[in-house]
């Protein structure tokens, strides 16, 4: 074969006998041979070099230093992509050590010393080793986490070589003992075993089940760090996706503090919870696994688990009403009298899938109303009766049992049943019916009276929309004279487009789910607005004419969910140029891209932007989660 090879010990020491032979600065070291030798056989190299190239002296300075230029095009390296990689990985070793021994006369002076300070002795070589280090599965390392990314997972970075490891409810400051799961490219990611020390901010989470539940992944954390986090998140996918360091970083920068929330907890208007036949258990109660419907659960999926609930009795993010009502639902539905299954997603089989609870407020009145949604397989109401009867005699025990300091009165009951029919776990029906009241709960917001039905969106956190909503307004800045055209992308219930229709000359709807448009439409009736016109449409898959049913707009509000918006629309709105575009978004990360497409355009598309960063307001709507709603304003360039 065609080379030099090593890491065979014997090579190995031949290779080192002769460097030192060449190189007397290598005498300033002890026992250079086995130093040499034992770096070549950490970095696990099998080296080829044609034959021309054959001087020893200087194969290892061409492993380390032709390699970046040439594209390992005049180097082989044998052992096929995994040793190519351990090579990249053990590289920055390599070229410190060959920088030193291949070219003495090139070294400052002191250059021994250098060769001292590299400490290439035997104990050394596993500093080495680890400043060179690539992780393996079930490792485990001494790790501090830096920040929070996207879900709320730990970001941490192996000390000395900055190599990024991700892990789960590790949180910003706190040192701890994590093992190595599964290795992703460029990172890692690890469980975590052991916490050595918290983060200074820590506190003790006030839900019990804050450890295990996916939901609320920073309870522990105080608010001002979790807003610091969030903030921090924001920044830096604003940075690095977004290609908005000039924006960001210059005096005047265009990202603003982070809007906090006012209430902690109690802040969420809708739960959804689900029936599951297989109760998850924490590892120290596994011992403790029931059978039958001992083992059934209602709650929230436990994180990484499709098939395995946490069984919880009351959540902290919601509102008081409807922990009354899950509480009374825990209560019997696994009475084996009633005869309720939870559905099963293995074998397909059982009744009851999802629980939905959603709270609203009467229109000028502080009491509350309360819509339960059942989800289930089929429709069989006898079956569902024994649970409508005990919630709906739930409004007169919170009037007569709780002061209205204590818990808002609950005025209104609507129970609802999705049936869903199909395989899959989403919570809509394809058919829906009315157990018990209407079929529709109220809220309000910015003054005006929403009717919202089981499967529509809205607002989560009601009182914090009333802040996010304010900042929308502030950033579209309507003159007020009603002559602007406002176009509402991703309206849902047409929430945003009816707050500033009062000030508009009309608005114009798209939303994908009719229930929502239908709701839209409704809703600006029932505020007497009637310059707002709701149209459903996948905003995923417009047309060519698209944009021909509206006038030009004034202003755009573009709100979509998490997954942002398609690239035809993206289009569609560098086509469109509206002098001003208010992107809400509920994921920074997607947010960070679509800005970075409307201001930079799309390099491998041939399409160049026309807009300019205005503004970036990080606002907190869901306080212990890793969730962040961020107000964006673009102007057209
Ligand atoms: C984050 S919500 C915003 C709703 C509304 N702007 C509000 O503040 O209440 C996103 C909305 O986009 C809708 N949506 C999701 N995908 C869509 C699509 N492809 N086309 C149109 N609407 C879509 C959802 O149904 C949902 O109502």
């Amino acid at each position: 074969m065609n080379g030099l090879f090593f890491p065979s010990k014997r090579r190995r020491f031949l290779f080192a006998s002769r460097l030192k032979r060449e190189l007397p600065e290598l005498s300033s070291i002890p026992k250079p041979r086995t130093a040499i030798a034992n770096l070549l056989s950490v970095s696990g190299l099998r080296i080829l070099l044609p034959k021309r190239r054959r001087r020893p002296a200087c194969s290892l300075a061409m492993a380390a230093t032709i390699v970046p230029t040439h594209g390992f095009r005049q180097l082989s390296v044998g052992g096929g992509p995994l040793l190519l990689r351990r090579f990249r990985k053990h590289q920055r070793n390599l070229c410190s050590l060959v920088a030193s021994l291949s070219y003495p006369q090139e070294q400052p002076e002191g250059s021994s010393k250098t060769l001292a300070e590299l400490s290439i002795n035997g104990d050394d070589i596993a500093k080495s080793s680890s400043s060179s280090y690539f992780p393996k599965r079930g490792e485990t390392l001494e790790l501090v986490c830096e920040s929070l990314a996207f879900k709320g997972v730990g970001v941490c970075k192996v000390e000395e070589t900055g190599f990024v490891v991700m892990c789960d409810r590790a949180l910003p400051g706190e040192r701890f003992i994590g093992r190595v799961t599964r290795k992703k490219g460029s990172y890692a990611q690890v469980t975590k075993v052991e916490t050595i020390s918290s983060h200074w901010d820590c506190v003790e989470a006030p839900c019990e089940y804050a450890a295990y539940c996916g939901g609320c992944k920073t309870q522990n954390l105080t608010y001002e760090a979790q807003l610091r986090a969030k903030e921090l998140q924001v920044r830096d996918l604003m940075i690095h996706v977004g290609r908005f360091s000039d924006e960001i970083s210059g005096s005047s920068s265009i990202m603003k503090s982070i809007v906090p929330c006012d209430i902690q907890f109690h802040y969420r208007n809708k739960m959804e919870f689900s029936f599951g036949a297989w109760k998850w258990l924490p590892k120290e109660l596994l011992g403790q696994k029931q059978e039958g419907s001992d083992n059934y659960a209602l709650g929230l999926h436990a994180p990484g688990f499709f098939d395995k609930v946490l069984h919880v009795e009351k959540c902290l993010l919601q509102s008081e009403p409807a922990n009354l009502v899950l509480a009374a639902i825990q209560d019997c539905w696994r009475d084996p009298q009633l005869a309720l299954s939870p559905y099963d997603v293995h074998s397909h089989k059982g009744f009851l899938k999802h629980l939905m609870l959603r709270t609203g407020r009467t229109a000028g009145t502080d009491s509350l109303e309360l819509m339960v949604n059942f989800v289930t397989s089929s429709y069989k109401p006898d079956l569902l009766k024994p649970l409508v009867e005990k919630i709906s005699a739930i409004p007169e025990v919170v009037c007569m049992e709780t002061s209205e300091d204590l818990c808002p009165l609950l005025s209104y009951v609507s129970i609802m049943n999705n049936v869903n029919t199909s395989v899959g776990n989403t919570s809509v029906g394809e058919m829906e019916y009315t157990l018990h009241g209407r079929s529709t709960i109220t809220e309000t917001l910015r003054g005006l009276t929403f009717q919202i039905s089981a499967n529509s969106f809205f607002q989560t956190n009601t009182s914090q929309a009333e802040v996010l909503y304010k900042l929308i307004e502030d950033c579209a800045g309507l003159r007020g004279d009603g002559s602007e055209i406002v176009l509402d992308l991703f309206c849902g219930t047409g929430t945003i487009g009816l707050t500033l229709a009062r000030r508009a000359k009309h608005v114009y709807g798209y939303e994908v789910v009719p229930q929502a448009v239908s709701d839209a439409n409704r809703n600006a009736k029932l505020n007497k607005i009637s310059n707002a016109t709701f149209v459903q449409g996948d905003l995923n898959k417009i047309s060519e004419n698209f944009g021909s049913d509206f006038p030009k707009p004034d202003i755009v509000i573009s709100d979509p969910n998490r997954p942002g918006m398609h690239l035809k629309l993206i289009k569609f709105l560098l086509k469109l140029k509206a002098p001003r575009i208010v992107y809400v978004s509920c994921n920074p990360s997607t947010c960070a891209r679509d800005l970075d497409y409307l201001c930079h355009g799309v390099e491998e598309k041939n399409i160049e932007g026309c807009y300019r960063l205005r503004s970036i307001q990080p606002v907190d709507m869901f306080p212990h989660t890793p969730h962040i709603e961020c107000v964006c304003l673009l102007e057209l360039v």
